[in-house]
């Protein structure tokens, strides 16, 4: 069954989250493409490291599934410095924050996942305690507040974001450096591909391993899902360790990942744009109460892929379908050209 419900990545179960965990890079040197950040981590890191303080803060920007949690984890790994988890959601007041702050040890790197999802108040706490390391915490209500200053070990946070234009200015100045992941390469999926398989004991002949490449989205996560799933279907119609490229077709089209990539949803937004809407332009909301799913999922899982492929343009007046769009679709445009010439 293809799940169309794809915020926050996957609804993962248990296991699939264990071996997700087992194939995440543990250093930077395992952590495959995306040289501008690996590069500019790792300078970081470095003269961190060689002044003996924690690093700077770090943002890290960019659709999910490209790496942002796999490289905090780096950062703490390599720095050799306990990590600390939390995610914006759950950090819904000041007191949260203080709690989390308070309790830090020296030199230890907190994650804040979807840190654009932290409360306001919990974020101007934030602003002081990653500048001077020191949060005031108010004390009663009223007349009679008072604020009491804490000062905090040294720490280095690192924010993970989707949305990295939701965050407030004050806190985005904050960061040392912002980190920007950018979609992967096929060359660069075939090398997360190949590792995975390793880890999982799959062999994959050169060219299954393009083709599930090339049908992942530019996202390792896609990458190693689509490759489970092709793991799954060779262990039980094909030929058991080894998938063949009739195995890898077999199964994601099971699973409703056509000859690029698309799946069920971003074929049901591309398909209500360009028949329901006649190509737009449409709202953002209008065009996720025609899929049925929310606005932030089609926004932050959806578009970014469609428009990095040229298939869907952002407007000030609503979403727009491009012509490749309806290529792929097989739907003449409504100008009349004849959109199938390489049928
Ligand atoms: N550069 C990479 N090299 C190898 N594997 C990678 C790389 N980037 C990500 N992965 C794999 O993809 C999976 C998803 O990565 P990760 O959880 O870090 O994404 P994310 O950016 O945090 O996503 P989200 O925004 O949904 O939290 C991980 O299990 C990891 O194994
Ligand atoms: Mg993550």
């Amino acid at each position: 069954m293809a799940d169309t419900s794809r915020e926050a990545g996957e609804a993962l179960d248990e296991t699939e989250l264990a071996i997700e965990g087992a194939l995440r890079p543990s250093s930077l040197d395992e952590f495959v493409g995306q040289p501008k950040v690996r590069g500019q981590l790792q300078l970081l890191l470095q003269a961190a490291h060689m002044q003996e303080r924690p690093a700077d803060h770090i943002l890290l920007a960019g659709p999910p599934g490209l790496g942002k949690t796999t490289l905090a984890m780096i950062v703490a790994h390599e720095s050799g410095r306990p990590l600390r988890l939390s995610s914006g959601p759950a950090i819904q007041h000041a007191g949260d924050l203080a709690a989390l702050l308070s309790s830090l040890t020296p030199g230890e790197v907190l994650f804040i996942d979807e840190i654009h999802r932290m409360a306001r108040s919990a974020e101007e706490m934030l602003y002081l305690a990653m500048e001077d390391f020191r949060i005031d915490i108010m004390v009663g209500k009223g007349a009679g507040a008072t604020s009491i200053p804490l000062e905090l070990a040294p720490f280095t946070l690192v924010g993970a974001t989707t949305r990295s234009g939701l965050l407030p200015n004050p806190l985005r100045d904050r960061f040392g450096f912002t980190g920007h992941l950018e979609f992967y390469d096929d060359d660069d999926l075939e090398r997360v591909i190949a590792r995975s398989a390793n880890v999982l004991g799959v062999r994959l002949p050169d060219d299954s391993l393009s083709e599930i490449a090339r049908r992942s989205r530019g996202t390792p996560r896609i990458a190693n899902r689509l490759l489970r799933r092709v793991r799954d279907y060779a262990l039980v119609h094909g030929g058991g360790a080894a998938a063949s490229i009739a195995d890898v077709k077999a199964a994601l089209e099971l699973y409703d990942v056509d000859a690029i990539g698309l799946d069920r949803l971003d074929r049901a937004v591309l398909d209500a744009l360009v028949r329901r809407f006649r190509g737009g332009p449409v709202g953002l909301s209008t065009l996720a109460v025609a899929v049925g799913e929310e606005a932030e999922t089609v926004e932050s899982v959806v578009e970014p892929y469609l428009v990095r492929i040229g298939f869907l343009g952002r407007t000030p007046r609503g979403r727009i379908a491009m012509p490749e769009a309806y290529r792929h679709l097989g739907i003449v445009h409504p100008d009349g050209v004849a959109l199938f010439d390489d049928l």
